[in-house]
């Protein structure tokens, strides 16, 4: 069995089950997803793209092969091209600006998410930060292709699937499902524990993520 594939069937199958039923993801798809929810996503997405592309960036300069820091190098700026268009247009669609961002402020559920991408890309080796990192591609891919499969009759959320859903995407994730599958003929059982607690980590928060915009999650006090 290949890396990614014993990464998905211990740290994600289940989850992504759950994830594909969640009232967010089928309301983005059945057009009953009230546009405060959505809002509440695009802007919390705003503030977690900038500390994914930083995480992105640790990854590359702890790639050992030269394919790899220049292909995570490139994703860390798409990460940022990304969220500014989310800007440029999803915002302006939903009546928001930058500044509506910057006051909204980072919620609990990013801030937690953001902070352990953060922590494992910084102190974990290079297989554990591509372990902690590859839930983010994977499950939007993933997510991508089945909403995309249903689109949405609201034009908004037909916009937001297009773009994980698009071929470029795909050939985007299997680039790094490629370098995991690499990294996993090479790592030992105790790293290779440590990465699937990571993969797994991050799924959680990819649910938790989706969940929290539904309940448009506050900081309790
Ligand atoms: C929360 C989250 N995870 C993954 C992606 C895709 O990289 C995204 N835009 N937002
Ligand atoms: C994973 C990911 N998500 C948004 S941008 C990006 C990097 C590759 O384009």
């Amino acid at each position: 069995m290949t890396f990614s594939a014993d990464l998905w069937e211990h740290g994600a199958a289940k989850v992504y089950e759950e994830i594909v039923r969640h009232p967010f993801i089928t309301g983005l798809t059945d057009g009953t997803l009230p546009h405060a929810k959505f809002r509440y996503f695009v802007i919390q997405d705003s503030h977690y793209l900038r500390a994914y592309s930083r995480a992105l960036a640790l990854v590359a300069a702890r790639a050992t092969d030269e394919d790899a820091v220049s292909m995570f190098c490139r994703h860390a700026a798409e990460a940022i091209d990304v969220e500014r268009e989310l800007h440029a247009s999803l915002l302006g669609s939903l009546g928001l600006t930058s500044a509506d961002v910057d006051t909204a402020g980072s919620g609990p559920t990013t801030t937690a998410y953001m902070s352990y991408l953060t922590a494992v890309c910084a102190t974990g080796t290079y297989a554990e930060a591509v372990a902690a990192v590859l839930p983010c591609y994977w499950i939007y891919r993933d997510v991508g292709r089945a909403l995309l499969e249903r689109s949405s009759p609201d034009p908004l959320y037909a916009q937001w699937i297009a773009t994980y859903g698009s071929p470029e995407f795909d050939a985007v994730v299997e680039s790094v499902l490629g370098v995991t599958n690499r990294l996993g003929t090479e790592v030992g059982p105790a790293e290779r524990d440590r990465c699937l607690r990571h993969f797994s980590t991050t799924t959680r928060y990819e649910w938790m993520f989706w969940d929290a915009a539904y309940h448009e999650l506050e900081w309790p006090v």
